[in-house]
């Protein structure tokens, strides 16, 4: 569902992604760890057509990002942290100005709106104006415009940040929820506790390489410790000294 092979990408002369290679699996919830500026929105940016690679190939659902952008952009819903919405439209207007853009009809729209509002407990965002919204409200009608078509690579990046709590755990039950046959979610994170919650296979980055990718089982034993925030920091903390002078 997901395969890169040998990623890299220079903004000028700076390299923020390094020979990374990379699989994921329909089926899975994939965490993307790494610290801050570790190249993980570059990444995503790439997966999402967003960006071009400056060598090395990207395929997702079995379409070659820089051949058929368009079919990888149709199999894609995207959902990052600071994303905005239109203010005068209404949640429901808004879902159907993106179904227009997938070629969904009436009827299918009107039916997964309906899901849509009861799964992620959209309330009244769809008959009330973006402008109107808090954070929470505004992040579940993002998330709803972004599994409206029902993709089959769902991408979050920092999709949890600035939510409250109630918000957030509306988040991970859905992102728990859509470990589906022939779905990949792709969940990119700094905090620790959200990606043991969720993922089943994780990728660690560090300086745009990969550091390791594993089974949260695989990880922990590798690093040796016992939960994900110290084996992050312990295998951080390895790569940097590698890389020391
Ligand atoms: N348009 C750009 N031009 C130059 N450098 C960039 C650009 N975008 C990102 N970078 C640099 O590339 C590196 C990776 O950035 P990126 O945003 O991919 O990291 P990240 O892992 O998502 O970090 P964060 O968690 O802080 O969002 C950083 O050093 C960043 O400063």
């Amino acid at each position: 569902m997901l395969d890169i092979q040998n990623l890299s990408k220079r903004y000028g002369p700076f390299e923020a992604l390094r020979g990374v290679t990379l699989q994921a699996q329909a089926g899975e919830v994939f965490g993307l760890l790494g610290p801050n500026g570790a190249g993980k929105t570059t990444l995503l940016r790439i997966l999402a057509t967003l960006l071009a690679p400056s060598s090395g190939q990207v395929r997702v659902a079995g379409y070659d990002v820089q051949q058929d952008p368009e079919a990888v952009r149709r199999n894609i819903g995207v959902v990052n942290g600071g994303m905005g919405l239109p203010a005068r439209l209404t949640g429901r207007e808004i879902l159907e100005s993106f179904a227009g853009f997938y070629g969904m009809n009436r009827a299918e729209t009107r039916a997964r709106t309906t899901e849509l509002a009861e799964r992620l407990d959209l309330g009244r965002a769809l008959n009330v104006r973006a402008s109107e919204y808090s954070t929470g409200m505004r992040q579940k009608v993002v998330i709803a415009r972004a599994v409206l078509h029902d993709p089959a690579v769902l991408i979050l990046d920092e999709a949890a940040s600035g939510l409250d709590i109630f918000a957030r755990r509306a988040l991970l039950d859905w992102v728990n929820a859509s470990r589906q046959p022939g779905k990949l979610t792709l969940y990119s994170t700094h905090v620790m506790s959200e990606a043991e919650e969720v993922c089943d296979r994780v990728a660690i980055v560090h300086r745009g390489e990969l550091v390791t990718a594993g089974t949260l089982p695989e990880i922990l034993s590798q690093a040796g410790q016992s939960n994900l925030e110290r084996a992050f920091f312990a295998l951080v903390q390895q790569r940097e000294a590698a890389c020391a002078p």
